[in-house]
């Protein structure tokens, strides 16, 4: 190991001294959902095994993203609630959000899942390295540790795991107004008072609600012609309506061409349009992988065109005995999705001999957005079943047929559920409703074991709970 400038110096006067290499069973390089868990199995399974990690130990979802935004949108909720005391006859809660106290609830969550972390890698007996780690060759890491070390490791087996950062596109003076990431979102100490939004996908809508709720002025700008375009007509409709009626100024069909300001003070949008001047400017128009500038030419790991690492269905890179996972790998950028490439690693370098490894071959890819209602899916959509031409009988539900909505006056929303014509399979589910997120589970369990959507209509199903739900809709399925 060498030390900082005084150990250099030291070294230059005599031949330099090159680190000593330090071989491991496994290098994970960046301590996400996917390469954490890969190397906490490995470790307990008796192996060598160490995580790089230049600054978020535990990934993005606990420290920068998932967990953060929920414990926001949480907060909102709280605000959104009060605003309706009145409603309630209950007393009724005035002045603005202090946006300090409401960070300070997020730092302390994170703070907690931070030492949850620490605790975790203390337990299995996986080496936490904290640093930058890059290639220097083949299954070969040079590390900068954040105290200034270099340490130089070799691994029998690599997994690459460095995620995605917001992309931010070349529009003129968009660099310039230092517009604010999820990251600078999240630790904002001040409520916006007009904050302007590119992009109207998953980040732009969680944080155009969660902020207007706390108070901000909020315009969201959309090149597409709707909100979340892959999406039904339906779900577009009743989400966009709720955040119209919430006070979001929706812009959709509309082009960035130039950015003039300072986000933080006055920044403006000049847009197809016209002009939108705010106070603070958000990104959130997709992620570019972490696939730069970590030396994977040296390390033989082939890229593809959109940057992502190119991986098989087993996340065996081009180079042998090194996999890449989650959001650097194009798997899709979610938690979940990350935590189930742990598990098609772990299956091959754990996995029985003679067994068949896990595969990310025709996986479900469950998903919710948590906007409030919140929209939850998985399987065939109703707009992709009908660009394919796959034939479906539709079961459809209000929310408000949900009894349980109803006590919680929070009946916004719909179920529904496309259903095979030629047997009982369920295909797909959508839900945009209170609760979304957590009825999908059921859904999917159903579609994972095959079971036929009268398995979901004939169960008793606790009452009064949203679950009850998938009873009334799946009864509402018309006959083949
Ligand atoms: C605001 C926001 C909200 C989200 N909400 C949800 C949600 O509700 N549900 C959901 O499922 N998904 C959500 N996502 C997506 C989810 O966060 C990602 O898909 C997931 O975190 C990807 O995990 P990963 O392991 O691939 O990468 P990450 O968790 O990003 O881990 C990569 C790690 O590698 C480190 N690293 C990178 N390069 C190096 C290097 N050279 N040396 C050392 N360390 C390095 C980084 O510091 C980072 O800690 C959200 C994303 C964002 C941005
Ligand atoms: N609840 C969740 O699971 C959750 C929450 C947040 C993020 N995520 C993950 O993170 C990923 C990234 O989120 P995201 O919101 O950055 O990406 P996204 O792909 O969901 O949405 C980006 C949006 O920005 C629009 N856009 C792109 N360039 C634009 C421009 N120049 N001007 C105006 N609009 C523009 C796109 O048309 C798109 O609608 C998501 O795809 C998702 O996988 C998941």
């Amino acid at each position: 190991m060498t030390g900082g400038s005084a150990g250099r110096t030291l070294t230059c006067m005599s031949a330099p001294l090159a680190d000593p290499v330090e071989h491991y069973d496994l290098l994970v390089l960046g301590s996400g959902e996917a390469g954490k868990y890969i190397a906490w199995a490995m470790a307990t399974s008796g192996k060598k095994a160490a995580v790089i990690e230049r600054r978020y130990i535990g990934g993005s979802c606990p420290n920068i993203a998932c967990l953060p935004s929920k414990n926001f949108v949480h907060s909102a909720k709280v605000a959104h609630y009060a605003s309706q005391a009145a409603q309630f006859r209950l007393p009724v809660a005035t002045g603005p959000i202090d946006m300090e106290v409401v960070r300070g609830r997020k730092r302390k969550m994170v703070d907690g899942l931070v030492q949850m972390h620490e605790g975790r890698f203390a337990q299995t007996g996986a080496e936490l390295i904290l640093g930058t780690g890059t290639f220097t060759a083949p299954r070969t890491l040079h590390v900068l540790t954040n105290t200034g070390m270099t340490r130089m490791l070799t691994a029998e087996t690599v997994v690459i795991s460095t995620g995605s950062r917001a992309a931010i596109d070349p529009i003129p003076g968009l660099l310039e107004a230092q517009p604010l990431t999820h990251i600078e979102m999240l630790e904002t100490g001040q409520v916006p008072p007009h904050l302007t939004i590119l992009g109207g996908g998953y980040i732009g809508l969680e944080f155009a609600q969660a902020m207007r709720r706390l108070g901000s002025e909020v315009t969201v700008v959309e090149r597409n012609p709707r909100l979340l375009h892959r999406e039904d007509e339906d779900v577009i409709t009743t989400l966009t309506g709720v955040l119209s009626r919430e006070g979001i100024e929706i812009l959709t069909s509309t082009s960035v061409e130039r950015v003039t300001g300072r986000s933080g003070s006055s920044v403006t949008v000049h847009t197809s349009a016209g002009e939108i001047t705010g106070t603070h400017i958000l990104v959130a128009t997709g992620r570019t992988p972490n696939t730069d500038g970590i030396g994977l030419d040296l390390a033989g790991v082939t890229l593809g065109k959109d940057g992502h690492i190119q991986v098989d269905e087993h996340l065996r890179t081009s180079a042998e005995n090194v996999f890449a996972v989650g959001d650097c790998a194009g798997s899709p950028h979610f938690t979940h999705i990350a935590f189930d490439d742990h598990r098609v690693v772990k299956s091959v370098l754990l996995g029985k001999s003679g067994s068949t490894p896990r595969s990310t071959k025709d996986r479900q890819v469950p998903f919710c957005l948590f906007t409030d209602p919140e929209f939850a899916h998985i399987g065939l959509s109703e707009s992709e079943a009908k660009r394919q031409g796959i034939s479906y009988r539709l079961a459809k539900l209000p929310m408000l047929a949900v009894l349980r909505t109803r006590t919680m006056d929070e009946s916004e929303g719909f179920l529904k559920a496309l259903i095979s014509t030629q047997d009982d399979s369920i295909l797909g589910f959508t839900a945009v409703g209170v609760g979304s997120g957590e009825m999908l589970a059921a859904v999917q369990l159903a579609m994972s074991a095959n079971l036929p959507y009268t398995a979901l209509r004939d169960l008793i199903v606790t009452h009064p709970t949203l679950n009850e739900g998938l009873v009334y809709l799946f009864s509402s399925t018309p006959p083949r």
